[in-house]
């Protein structure tokens, strides 16, 4: 509640008109009922007393004489008459005892009347009584006349009382009420100012013109540690050399306070800085009583924390500002340490910080203060001692198993005692840091990231403030280093590739760019190979992403060991990396690197328990040799490389001119792909396949061709990659399924025997979820029945993702799809408990097996094998890429279904495979057996 000195006062006088005017009305009534009363009393007695003397000499005159003078009685009318000269107006009775009237001079007067009586003693001694009555008529009268001037003499009298003689009365009233009214006021604006003044956080000291002391609030005596007794009777000076011996510079205080005694008008300041520490903000301005300078207010305010925490925030600033522009850690951070000690003038400061996440040692990052023998002697004489340390101080600090990820913080006492100090205690007692307060430094997701620690010359130095200094500087300092942890996390990640932690893509580019201009100082050479492992899709494919991501950083750590310190690996993305080999004089040092990478991936790679092998294609190319430009080398090496791929892989290739001839080649072929399909440059040919049993063509695979306009027809080995890296082959295969449709009904209408054509579908087709609709679409627009349409899936794309496969040919299958065959069986990886889960009708044994018939021991094992997995299963066997007798026998022998190969025909245009169905059709005794006759070649 605040009080407002300026509002008026409450009066309490009493109400002096009013008293006033009732005492005039007393005053004035009385003097208008004293007249007639006066005048009725004093003309009553100069009425009665003459009546009463003449009662008395009456009574006398008839029975007063003394018997010795023997004067003679007189009659009752005698004495009446001797009576009679009182007056008409008074009347005489005698009356005897029993009240009967004797003798009267005249009738009794009427009221008002007075009566008076005295006893007489007659004739014979009977007793008498004389009578006077007298009437008051006119004095009634008169008094009421009376009234009159009364009246007027109390009006009078009010009219004065009120006006004259009361005024003085009420000005002496008010003059009571008046002081009586600002001594209430005076002593409520005290009890203000003195509340006032005790309420205030500031000192206040006010005193004459002279200097001397007047009054001072209890802060001003807290704030000096005065004791209040200091005040009193102290000159001047003396208080002033009180206050100035707790400054640091007293003089400079003397010589203000002197300054004013000459410019007693003045305001003055300044801030006062105390031996302890401590800062007061000084103001004095003058006190003035009637427009003249009476004396001198001065107030004290203890600015210590306000500075501190300015001083605090600056620092915060400042440190903030170091971390965000780039200063090194450690800079930043000793910057810190420099601001802790200053703003708490006590403390030794020391930070220290964990190495990485997984290191529990501590390292120095500053201890500005700390004698060098100390921090030199932790530094070199190992962490572990300072860890035991701090794992007191969390027990110490109620930390759950005193371990150092834990949140602590406490003062770690026992320096003289505690084991943990053992290796210190020497080296901190001789440079007398006896006490240690300690926090830990936290990252917001309250790891552990070191340790700041505050030493003491004595336990008892630690000033109240320091443990909040400390708790703001180890927040800092968790923010500094976790900004840093962030810059270097970031720096990986836009540096190195976070699978293998090689150099990625920019930082390879930087390196060569680094690497060609150090060479071209030293005139030696550098090379630059450009790895991609084969197969890697395949594995990747088959094993899971998890297992090509395993062997991929295995691949990584291969490679790295193949090289020298100051060579560069790299990984530019999915299973290409590229290596930089500097300072090499032959290119013949490359070609060694290149044979010791192709022997480091050779051995097996264990991949989810299984064995893996994996081969590498190197392409390389030298620096200034075969270009200048980092970008030309990029793409040499990349060349070189393919070239190798084409070759089969696993092993190494110089880049030449040539070979650039045909990378220009390749890219070609994929500017001419893109127009291909607008310019009709696609056909599909039939390739028949026929049942071992009966020997009739029972079907056809649809191999897709182009036909260069250049080229001539090109194989679909060298373009159907292409297509799939462009995406190309969604649209195409597309294509191929309709024309192989549209051909199939064809042939239906032209009563052509029925046929199954196979039509092959790539990885992309069959992961794009539409693919069954897709089927369905065409087979409703050719009218085609489902059942003749036949897909072929290789091994590794069932594999790829084993439960969506099994979805998708379910969706296939329900659009009546009934044949599905499994293509390259043998190659890739296949989980047998997914293979009776797919609705497949046939495996094809894969060429390569074929080739080897019947005279490989380990094809001929791998061919049976599967022709008797495929019948277990209830599935028929195709084998493709059948060209002789003898593997025909053998596939006979060994109850394979069907055979696909050139033993039966070469892929046909449709017109051409049309022919050979209806020729074979019409051929007596036709079969597959050793004298069944041979198939013409027609491609
Ligand atoms: N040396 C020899 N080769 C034989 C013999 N019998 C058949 N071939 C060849 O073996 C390949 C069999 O096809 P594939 O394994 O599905 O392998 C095919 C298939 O994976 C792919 N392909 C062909 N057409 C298409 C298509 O329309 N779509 C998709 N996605 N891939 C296709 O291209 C591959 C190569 O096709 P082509 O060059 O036509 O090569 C064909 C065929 O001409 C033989 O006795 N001896």
């Amino acid at each position: 509640m605040s009080i407002d000195p300026t509002a008026p006062m409450q009066e309490s006088s009493p109400d002096l008109p009013g008293v006033i005017i009732r005492l005039a009305w007393i005053g004035g009534a009385l003097v208008a009922l004293l007249v007639p009363l006066v005048f009725f009393v004093v003309a009553y007695q100069g009425e009665v007393a003459p009546l009463e003397v003449a009662l008395r000499l009456g009574a006398r005159g008839y029975a007063g004489a003394a018997p010795a003078q023997s004067a003679p009685a007189r009659s009752p009318q005698a004495v009446v008459q001797a009576l009679s000269w009182l007056g008409d107006d008074t009347a005489i009775r005698l009356l005897d005892a029993n009240q009967r009237l004797l003798a009267a001079n005249a009738a009794d007067p009427g009221l008002p009347r007075l009566t008076r009586s005295v006893m007489l003693e007659g004739d014979g001694g009977a007793p008498l009584r004389l009578e006077l009555r007298h009437s008051l008529l006119p004095l009634a009268t008169m008094t009421l006349f009376m009234l009159a001037p009364g009246l007027l003499l109390g009006l009078l009298a009010f009219t004065s009382l009120k006006s004259v003689p009361m005024r003085a009365f009420h000005l002496a009233l008010q003059e009571v009420a008046v002081r009586k009214r600002t001594e209430e006021r005076l002593a409520k604006s005290l009890s203000i100012f003195t509340a006032t003044l005790e309420s205030t956080a500031d000192g206040i000291f006010v005193t004459d013109v002279q200097g001397r002391p007047i009054v001072a609030n209890q802060r001003f005596f807290d704030l000096w540690n005065l004791p209040k007794s200091a005040i009193a009777g102290v000159a001047a000076l003396d208080m002033l050399v009180l206050l100035a011996d707790q400054l640091r510079e007293p003089q400079a205080f003397l010589a203000l306070q002197k300054d004013l005694t000459r410019h007693i008008g003045d305001d003055q300041g300044a801030i006062l800085e105390l031996r302890d520490g401590r800062l007061f903000e000084w103001n004095s301005r003058p006190q003035y009583v009637d427009g003249s300078v009476a004396g001198r207010v001065s107030s004290f305010r203890d600015i210590s924390e306000r500075k501190r925490a300015e001083s605090l925030l600056a620092a915060e600033k400042q440190v903030l500002e170091m971390v965000v522009c780039g200063n090194s850690l450690q800079a930043a951070l000793g910057e810190l340490g420099r601001h802790v000690e200053m703003l708490s003038g006590q403390m030794f400061c020391a930070i220290l910080f964990r190495e990485s996440e997984q290191d529990s040692n501590l390292l120095y990052a500053t201890g500005p203060s700390l004698p060098r023998a100390v921090t030199d002697a932790i530094a070199h004489q190992g962490q572990g001692a300072l860890n035991d340390i701090f794992a007191h101080a969390a027990s110490q600090g109620g930390a759950q198993d005193h371990g150092l990820s834990d949140e602590f913080s406490g003062v770690i006492e026992g320096i003289e005692v505690h084991p943990a100090w053992r290796r210190y205690r020497e080296l901190l007692s001789r440079h007398q840091l006896c006490a240690c307060f300690a926090v830990s430094i936290l990252s917001s997701s309250r790891q552990l990231l070191g340790v700041i620690v505050a030493h003491y010359r004595k336990p008892d130095d630690q000033p109240r403030h320091d443990r909040e200094l400390i708790w703001v500087a180890a927040h800092l300092t968790g923010i500094a280093i976790e900004r840093r942890q962030a810059e270097a996390r970031l720096q990986v990640l836009a540096h190195y590739d976070t699978l293998t932690l090689l150099p990625n893509r920019d930082l390879f580019r930087d390196r060569l760019g680094q690497a060609l201009t150090r060479v071209e100082r030293h005139k030696s050479l550098v090379a630059i190979m450009f790895l991609d492992l084969d197969r890697f899709k395949t594995i990747n494919d088959t094993l899971g992403h998890d297992a090509g991501d395993n062997l991929l950083r295995e691949v990584a750590t291969r490679l790295q060991r193949c090289v020298r310190a100051e060579d560069t690996v790299a990984r530019l993305g999915g299973d290409e990396f590229t290596v930089i080999l500097e300072h090499i004089n032959k290119p013949e040092e490359a070609a060694m690197v290149a044979s010791k990478i192709v022997e480091a991936l050779s051995p097996a790679i264990m991949l989810g328990g299984q064995e893996t092998f994996v081969t590498p294609s190197i392409g390389i190319t030298i620096y200034p040799g075969d270009s200048t430009t980092s970008e030309q080398l990029l793409k040499n090496a990349d060349t070189a490389m393919y070239r190798v791929k084409q070759e089969g892989g696993n092993g190494y290739r110089f880049f030449t001119p040539e070979l650039n001839t045909l990378a220009v080649g390749r890219l070609e072929t994929e500017s001419g792909l893109r127009r291909a399909q607008e310019r009709e440059e696609f056909a599909v040919y039939y390739q028949p396949k026929m049942d071992l049993e009966s020997g009739a063509i029972i079907g056809a695979e649809a191999l897709l061709r182009w036909n260069h306009p250049e080229r001539g027809p090109v194989s679909p080995v060298e373009f159907i990659p292409i297509l799939e890296e462009t995406g190309q082959i969604e649209q195409v295969g597309e294509w191929v399924l309709k024309t192989v449709c549209t051909q199939l009904r064809q042939w239906q209408d032209a009563a052509l025997p029925p046929l199954n054509v196979a039509v092959n579908l790539s990885g992309r087709q069959l992961q794009r979820n539409n693919l069954a609709s897709t089927i369905g679409t065409i087979l409703d627009a050719t009218g085609l029945d489902p059942r003749f349409l036949e897909l072929e899936v290789t091994e590794s794309m069932l594999m790829h993702d084993a439960p969506y496969a099994v979805e998708m040919l379910m969706q296939i299958r329900a659009k009546g799809v009934i044949h599905i065959d499994v293509d390259d069986f043998g190659t890739g990886y296949s989980s047998l408990s997914y293979l009776k889960r797919f609705p497949i009708d046939a495996l094809k044994l894969d060429k390569s097996f074929v080739d080897g018939l019947p005279c490989d021991e380990d094809d001929i094992a791998i061919c049976r094998a599967v022709i008797a997995l495929a019948h277990n299963l209830k599935l028929r066997v195709i084998a493709e890429g059948v060209e002789n007798d003898a593997q025909l026998a053998f596939l006979r022998d060994n109850g394979c279904d069907v055979i696909q190969g050139y033993i039966v025909s070469r892929p046909l245009p449709a017109d051409a495979f049309a022919q050979l169905v209806r020729q074979h059709a019409c051929m007596p005794g036709r079969g597959a057996g050793s004298d069944s006759p041979r198939l013409s070649l027609v491609h």
